[in-house]
This record gives structure tokens, C-alpha cells and sequence, in this order.
């Protein structure tokens, strides 16, 4: 943890640069629509998308010296250790211009959630929980076809472990301070779409419509 919490320069909501943003943390099983909702979410509300998996994923192609380590835990499903994804959150947050984040696939274990809430002192403005059954998102992993090393079935019965075991803590913990809204991921993309729409809607609109 060493560098990541000594460079930490705390106040809520702050980050080392004292820039003051907003965080959704985007959460839900492997193959639950995260990604592709995010897409939708930014097109629509001005979010920018940040997405843990993918931050990872690019850390392996820029040959960094961590790569082959995360490429590793990646193909056996495992959660990379907090201080590395952080750092590359951090980064993202800070060089980008916007103020609103939408944080997909963290915090995906205690460690993940208690070392970002510590390192960035952000608290989430809520939690949406894309909710599927495991035969849906089995089946979304295998026809992904994105090329990704993890979307084979054996790796796939792992991510579901460890997110049953791991990752669904978290998500009960955020909905014991009543922050999660919860979304049936399991509908068309379309209808999930209208369900996310409904949480971000303002409260005047929602009893206008
Ligand atoms: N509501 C949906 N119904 C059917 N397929 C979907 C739906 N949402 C996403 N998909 C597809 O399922 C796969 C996994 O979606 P993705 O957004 O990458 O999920 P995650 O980021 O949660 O793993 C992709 O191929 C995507 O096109
Ligand atoms: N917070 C995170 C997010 C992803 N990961 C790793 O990256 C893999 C893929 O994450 P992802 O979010 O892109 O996967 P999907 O849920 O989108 O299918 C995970 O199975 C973990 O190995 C991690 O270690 N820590
Ligand atoms: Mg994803």
C-alpha cells in the first residue's frame, strides 16, 4: 500500500490535485451489461467512464512492469491488488477535464473499496447494481467475442467465485448505507437502458413522467 496512502492528501471527496468530483461505482457480475450501459450513460448524462478492467488491460499493452503480474491474476480471474488499480483511477480522474465519474468493475473486493475510500477519501454518490442471473451472464461471456483471455469457461466459473464470494460484500455493504439502486440486468439492452435513465432522471422529472 506504502506510496499509494503516502502521496494520499485527504478531505473528503478530494483528490491529491484538490479536485472535487462526483463517483458512481458501477457494479454487478461478470457479463451483467456494465460496460455497455456505461457507454449509454455517457452518451446521455455526461459522465465520464471509467472502467477498472480496461485501465488494467492497457496497463498490460504499455509493457509496464506490473503487466505480466496482472496479466496473470486476469486469466485466473483473481482481483489485481488495490494500490496498483487506484493508481491507474487516480490518474484517470485527475488528467481528465470532467468532474463526474462513472467507476465500472470497482470496488470489487473489501480491500478495493476500503483502500480507495482511504487513498481518495470519495465516497460514491450511489452504487447502480446491475443484477443478472449466472446462466445470462454465462452465456453474454462466451458470445462476447472481444478476444479477451478471461472469457473462456473455466476462467468464467472463477470470476463467478470470486464475485459471489467477494464482490457481492461490497455491494451489500454500500446497500446497508442505502446507496445501491439496483437494475434487472437480465432484460433487453434497451429496457435496461430505460431502468438506468429512471435513476438518473432528476426527482421533479420522475414525477412528471
Ligand atoms: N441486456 C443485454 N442483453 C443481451 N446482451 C447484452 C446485454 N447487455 C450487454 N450484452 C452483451 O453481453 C456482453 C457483456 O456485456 P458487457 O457490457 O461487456 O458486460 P460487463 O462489462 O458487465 O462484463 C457483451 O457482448 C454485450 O454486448
Ligand atoms: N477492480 C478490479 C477490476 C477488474 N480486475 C481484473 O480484471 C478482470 C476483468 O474485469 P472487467 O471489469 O473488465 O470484467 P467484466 O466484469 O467487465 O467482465 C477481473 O476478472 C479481474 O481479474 C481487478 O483485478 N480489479
Ligand atoms: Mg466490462
Amino acid at each position: 500500500m506504502g506510496t499509494v496512502v503516502e502521496s494520499a492528501n485527504q478531505g473528503a471527496g478530494t483528490l491529491p490535485t484538490n479536485k472535487k468530483v462526483t463517483v458512481i461505482f458501477v457494479l454487478g457480475g461478470p457479463g451483467s451489461g456494465k460496460g455497455t450501459q456505461c457507454t449509454n450513460i455517457v452518451e446521455n448524462f455526461g459522465y465520464t467512464h471509467l472502467s477498472a478492467g480496461d485501465l488494467l488491460r492497457a496497463e498490460i499493452k504499455s509493457g509496464s512492469e506490473n503487466g505480466t503480474m496482472i496479466s496473470n491474476m486476469i486469466k485466473e480471474g483473481k482481483i489485481v491488488p488495490s494500490e496498483v488499480t487506484i493508481k491507474l483511477l487516480q490518474r484517470a480522474i485527475q488528467e481528465n477535464g470532467n468532474d463526474k465519474f462513472l467507476i465500472d468493475g470497482f470496488p470489487r473486493n473489501e480491500e478495493n473499496r476500503a483502500a480507495f475510500e482511504l487513498v481518495t477519501g470519495i465516497e460514491p454518490e450511489c452504487v447502480l447494481f446491475f443484477d443478472c442471473p449466472e446462466e445470462e451472464m454465462e452465456r453474454r461471456l462466451l458470445g462476447r467475442n472481444q478476444g479477451r483471455e478471461d472469457d473462456n469457461i473455466e476462467t468464467i466459473r472463477k470470476r463467478f467465485k470470486v464475485y459471489m464470494e467477494s464482490s457481492l460484500p461490497v455491494i451489500e455493504y454500500y446497500n446497508s448505507k442505502g446507496k445501491v439502486r439496483k437494475i434487472d440486468a437480465a432484460k433487453r439492452v434497451g429496457e435496461v437502458l430505460e431502468a438506468v435513465k429512471a435513476v438518473f432522471a432528476p426527482a421533479d422529472e420522475k414525477v412528471a413522467a
